[in-house]
């Protein structure tokens, strides 16, 4: 099992936390925040491991990515655009451990050499999927993503938690390690969708809009506590 894996299916609360410095429609969220506190306080709420949006339209950048890596001790996940061999190589250099990699964007021949490539380099794909037909026959090794948004609209549509359950069996069938949830998750939605059979949550706004991101996972703490009772 990959460490990225492994630190998200070990934790006690699995979310991946993610540093987005505006969301798709240009809004600020990290609202006068520095990158350091921001990822100090994803630590402390007991965060696993940690995305860095990297892709332009979010304001992203691979300096934000380098920046994040040497402030954590934990597997990072980049989040780009990935569609070419050289960017595996920049991002393992940039010190991510995990690489997205968007199902909608490459077709299924490219898609799977370049989870081999990243598996060859030591990164983890994080195969990203909005739909069945997306998924990969064989994710072994691999984390696969339901993206609860919609990429291709800039996150303008989708973004209900419905279509990750529904998708959850197929998700499985795949023999990926690590199902994943990703995007729109509130605490109440990351409960349900980890009782469900989850073994990650990816959020970004959510957590960032919270009051603080210790908040945000002591309300999700509270709703598991709920849902399991
Ligand atoms: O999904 C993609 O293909 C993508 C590519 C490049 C940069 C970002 C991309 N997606 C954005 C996200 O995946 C979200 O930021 C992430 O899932 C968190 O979502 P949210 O909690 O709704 O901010």
């Amino acid at each position: 099992m990959s460490p990225f894996v492994e630190a998200i299916t070990g934790a006690l609360a699995p979310v991946i936390a993610e540093v987005k410095l505006r969301s798709a429609d240009g809004h600020d969220l990290l609202r006068g925040r520095s990158v350091a506190s921001v990822v100090a306080a994803y630590r402390e709420a007991g965060a696993p491991c940690v995305s860095v949006v990297t892709g332009r339209w979010f304001g992203g950048t691979p300096a934000l990515l380098r920046e994040v890596a040497s402030l954590v001790d934990v597997p990072v996940l980049q989040k780009d655009f990935i569609t070419r061999e050289s960017q595996l190589r920049q991002a393992r250099s940039l010190g991510a451990s995990a690489v997205l990699l968007t199902a909608a964007l490459l077709p299924a021949g490219v898609l799977r050499s370049l989870a081999d490539r990243a598996l060859g380099l030591g990164l983890t794909p994080f195969i990203e999927v909005a739909s069945a037909g997306e998924l990969p026959a064989d994710a072994s090794g691999c984390v696969v993503a339901v993206n609860n948004k919609d990429i291709a609209t800039r996150e303008r549509t989708g973004g209900s938690v419905e279509r990750g359950l529904s998708l959850l069996p197929a998700v499985l069938a795949t023999g990926t390690p690590c199902p994943v949830s990703a995007s729109g998750i509130s605490p109440a939605a990351g409960a349900r969708l980890v009782h469900a059979g989850f073994a990650g949550l990816l959020v970004g706004t959510d957590l960032l809009r919270a009051s603080s991101p210790a908040a945000w996972f002591d309300e999700f703490t509270r709703h598991r506590l709920e849902d399991t009772a």
